[in-house]
């Protein structure tokens, strides 16, 4: 039995431990507030992931310092935009064999840098071939019911990203791995704001065409810009790219979704996220990719016109005519050359 620790307390990290402690693995939690550590401790996350029985094999604590003693391996799992920070407060705790898994789905806003980036400013970059992505399809809700869930886990070194596949791995979740982790980043940062985008277009009324729609030529703005900054091309038509833009598009348990939803039926985008109550990771990821479209000089449409949408007040009605009404375009070929 291995100590595993989680940073984060929320829906994700704790749908995490529940992984992990039936795959007899000893699981200590961070969490930043107490009553959440002590919830968790009486056996239910009731804040983020209200329902489910957790194991007897998962803890919570506060100290850092103690959740970090001894894990072989550190989960990750609290917003993009404070990953840095928890990093840095946890490096001093760290061996420098202990396995960095990060579950985050998000840019960071004020360089542009991808989270595994980060980590190698902070790290040092001998260090990312112990650091993994684990990505994909993957509502919290449904992995904490054991709902049949396939991820990838990417690593510069595959050695890692095949311990992490042995770490999860289960009856219920399948671990994949794969080698291209600019890819498996970009591919689930940049799918929420596509399901930002299709959420609008529902909250519009909007029907499945329209869906279908958004979500193709999502993808295939994602493969751009992808493509341009390093990315394997197959990476986005896996559980990273195409997968998870498929649940994160349809699925009433997104965020993001949700947080389009709201949007496009007339709430302000402060209304949109407090409503939703969780971290809604492609809003600022929308402020990234605008900045790194230009940057690479890759058309995003759809990007431009929910950047457009949260940020500059267009209507969404207006931005869904300005798609529409782009100039003809090939399909196939400007995938990969703009
Ligand atoms: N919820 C899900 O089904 C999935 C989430 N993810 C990703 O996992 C990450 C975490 O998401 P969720 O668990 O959904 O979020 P959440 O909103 O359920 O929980 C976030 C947790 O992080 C804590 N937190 C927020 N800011 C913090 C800070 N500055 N310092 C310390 N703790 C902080 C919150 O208190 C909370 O415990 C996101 O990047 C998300 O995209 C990935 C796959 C599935
Ligand atoms: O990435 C996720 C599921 O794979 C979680 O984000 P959403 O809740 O917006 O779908």
């Amino acid at each position: 039995m291995a100590k595993v620790a989680i940073v984060g307390a929320g829906s994700w990290a704790t749908a995490l431990a529940q992984v992990l402690a039936q795959n007899d693995h000893s699981v200590v939690l961070w969490s930043r507030r107490k009553e959440l550590a002590h919830l968790i401790n009486e056996g239910e996350n009731s804040r983020y992931l209200p329902g489910i029985k957790l194991h007897s094999g998962i803890a919570a604590d506060t100290d850092l310092e103690k959740v970090l003693q001894g894990a072989v391996a550190v989960v990750f799992s609290v917003p993009s935009h404070s990953f840095r920070e928890l990093l840095k407060s946890s490096l001093p705790y760290l061996k420098d064999d202990t396995v960095v898994i990060n579950v985050a789905k998000g840019l960071e806003e004020s360089s542009l840098l991808r989270l595994s980036e980060v980590f190698a400013e902070e790290a040092g970059s001998v260090a990312l071939g112990r650091y993994t992505v684990l990505s994909g399809p993957s509502h919290a809700e449904e992995v904490g019911r054991n709902i049949p869930t396939a991820l990838v886990a990417a690593s510069q070194e595959m050695a890692t990203a095949e311990y992490v596949q042995d770490l999860f791995m289960s009856q219920d979740f399948r671990v994949y791995t794969n080698p291209d982790i600019i890819g498996v980043e970009l591919g689930g940062a940049l799918k929420n704001i596509i399901a930002l985008g299709t959420g609008i277009a529902d909250g519009l009324e909007f029907g499945d065409n329209t869906k279908a729609a958004m979500m193709t030529r999502g993808l295939a703005e994602i493969t751009r810009l992808g493509y341009s900054m390093g990315a394997n091309l197959l990476t986005f038509a896996g559980l990273a790219g195409v997968g998870d833009l498929i649940v994160t598009c349809t699925s009433m348990h997104s965020r993001n979704r949700r947080c389009g939803i709201e949007i496009g039926r007339g709430k302000t985008l402060q209304q949109a996220v407090e409503s939703v109550q969780m971290v809604v990771e492609g809003v600022r990821t929308t402020k990234v990719a605008y900045q790194l479209a230009k940057r690479q000089g890759v058309e995003m449409p759809i990007t431009d016109q929910t950047y457009k949408v949260l940020f500059e007040n267009l209507s969404p009605r207006e931005a869904v005519l300005n798609l529409m009404g782009r100039g003809k375009k090939l399909e196939v070929e400007e995938i990969m050359h703009g």
